[in-house]
């Protein structure tokens, strides 16, 4: 059976999320088809979902009125792998710091927007990214990037459904001493653009190789853990 991923594709880099989860995928051996998620009654379908960078107060705005937001909900209740990047971090997190964004809290962690500065706007950075498939540094694109100012934060207070199980924050990287990939349970969360380069071993990571994600089995299947 083929899997289905979705992107939530109300802002960001849509495409390129999509070819980067094809590359991940079939290095695994999966058939992938990746749908654009505008309007509910999509999400359900998928095994893998994606939430891009953009504008955080613009993103959470649209997956509320759209409904998607309680469809991605349940996609992490059931399990499934969500990669939350840049802005998408921003509204999966507990605390975005921000009255304007109305936060999904699918990771217990507060966030700052744009925390690395205007001068540094954009900038490329190694990362040790633990859990990777190798020890190769990752090259990290962040563009006015978020960095995770406090992991653990526990249930939101605002009296949002959601939250992510008993399951703890845990930093998969930081630059700048600033926590800048983080994981709990089957959602990972970057401040950078993992889309943007040719290397999808975070897509990977969040997809195939998380073990508290749960992703449809290959038919015949050596194990997912065989790097690509
Ligand atoms: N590249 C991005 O996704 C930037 C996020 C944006 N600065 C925000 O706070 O919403």
């Amino acid at each position: 059976m083929p899997l289905t991923a979705g992107v939530v594709a109300v802002q960001g880099d849509v495409e390129e999320h999509a070819d980067a989860i094809e590359r991940a995928a079939r290095a695994r051996g999966h058939e992938v088809t990746v749908r654009e998620i505008r309007e509910s009654g999509i999400v359900p379908d998928c095994d893998l979902l994606a939430m891009p960078g953009g504008e955080s107060t613009t993103i959470s705005r649209l997956v509320h009125s759209e409904g998607i937001a309680a469809e991605i909900r349940d996609h992490v209740a059931a399990g499934k792998p969500l990669l939350a990047t840049c802005a998408g971090l921003i509204v999966a997190s507990s605390d975005p710091n921000d009255d304007r964004v109305d936060e999904l809290g699918l990771l217990d962690v507060a966030v700052e927007r744009n925390a690395f500065g205007r001068q540094k706007d954009s900038f490329e950075a190694p990362l040790e990214v633990e859990g990777l498939a190798d020890d190769e540094p990752y090259p990290a694109v962040f563009i006015r990037a978020p960095a995770v100012a406090d992991v653990d934060i526990g249930a939101d207070d605002n009296g949002d459904e959601g939250g992510n199980g008993d399951a703890n924050a845990e930093v998969l990287a930081t630059w700048d001493g600033r926590p800048v990939a983080v994981r709990q349970g089957s959602v990972v969360g970057t401040a950078f653009h993992p889309e943007l380069t040719p290397d999808s071993r975070i897509h990977g990571l969040a997809f195939f190789e998380n073990e508290a994600a749960s992703v449809p089995a290959l038919e015949n299947e050596k194990p997912a853990t065989d790097p690509a």
